[in-house]
């Protein structure tokens, strides 16, 4: 048996569609959301992202402003672009590119962004209304996991789910969302005793570690919902010169083999993540303009 492949490129596809609907819709009453990207330094990865960011933005109907700052911008530079886009009635949504140069502190940054323009869900205000129910911006990593396993099963009530990694950005959220949805719900990590054990538990198995291919197929339990958060690029041989290629933190031919549905990467989260910026976007832009 082969596992159902959750196609995350058009599960954002159709997401973008509605979203530029609704933008549509709310473009009578004269209001364009506005969504501002910072980057900070050159880093090629980073670049592409913020460009199809832009591209998608515009797709949809929203403004797109973008701000590329050196690398060597001093913090209280970009603190004050975003206190200027704090005020700024045009922009909805602030999203600032990480990882940021060592000489900034990203927390700080984070925390100068208005909680209720910050697209990301990073504000520990936006964080705090997570955990405790309160309506807020949620990171869209997260919630892109959450949409594709609803794609595979639209009711995730009583399933156990296993979170692997614990980061602000992926692993808390996910599973403050997972929880939400009333999974019962484990948050695994590196240091977690017989990771593999607790992984094979899964009815819904997220991989947030950020290790390429570290989930194997005999971790995971036959008929489970699989997603790779995971983007990790590793050499290609096979290709040569020099070539890379991307794979998740799931080894996806074994995973496929034993699991009822598995995103794939490319194409599984990493769209879902852009579209749901996008939602966000328009979210803050309808709390905040009434
Ligand atoms: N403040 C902040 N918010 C972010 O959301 C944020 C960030 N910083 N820093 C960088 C990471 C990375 N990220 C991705 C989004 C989409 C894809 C994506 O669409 N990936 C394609 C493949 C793209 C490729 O070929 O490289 C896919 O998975 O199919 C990847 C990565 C958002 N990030």
């Amino acid at each position: 048996m082969s596992a159902t492949i959750i196609d995350g490129k058009a599960v954002a596809a159709d997401l973008r569609s509605r979203l530029a609907g609704e933008v549509e819709s709310i473009a009578g009453t004269g209001l364009t959301p506005g969504l501002a990207v910072v980057l900070v330094g050159e880093d090629a990865a980073s670049q592409v992202y913020v460009r199809n960011k832009a591209k998608q933005t515009r797709e949809i109907g929203m403004a797109s402003f973008e701000h590329r700052l050196s690398a060597d911008t001093p913090e209280t530079d970009l603190l004050a672009l975003v206190a200027r886009l704090n005020a700024d009635d045009a922009v909805d949504g602030i999203l600032v590119q990480l990882p940021l140069p060592d000489h900034i502190d990203a927390q700080k940054v984070i925390a100068a962004i208005d909680p209720d323009k910050d697209v990301d869900g990073f504000h520990p205000v936006n964080a705090g209304r997570l955990a405790t129910g309160l309506p807020g911006l949620v990171p869209c990593t997260p919630l892109g996991c959450v949409m594709l396993a609803k794609s595979a099963q639209a009711d995730l009530s009583g399933m156990e789910a296993v979170v692997v990694g614990r980061s602000n950005i992926v692993g808390k959220p996910v599973a403050q969302l997972l929880l939400a949805e009333n999974c019962t719900v484990t948050i695994a990590h590196s240091r977690s005793r017989d990771l593999p054990a607790i992984c094979r538990r899964a009815d819904l198995l997220v991989a947030a570690v950020g290790r390429p291919e570290m989930v194997r197929g005999d971790w995971i339990r036959p008929g489970a919902i699989v997603i790779d958060v995971g983007i990790n690029r590793v050499p290609n041989p096979d290709a040569g010169g020099g070539k890379t290629r991307l794979v998740g933190d799931v080894a996806f031919a074994e995973a496929r083999a034993v699991a009822g549905a598995i995103t794939p990467v490319p194409g599984g989260v990493g769209p879902m993540t852009i579209a749901c910026l996008l939602q966000n976007t328009l979210t803050a832009a309808r709390q905040r303009r009434g």
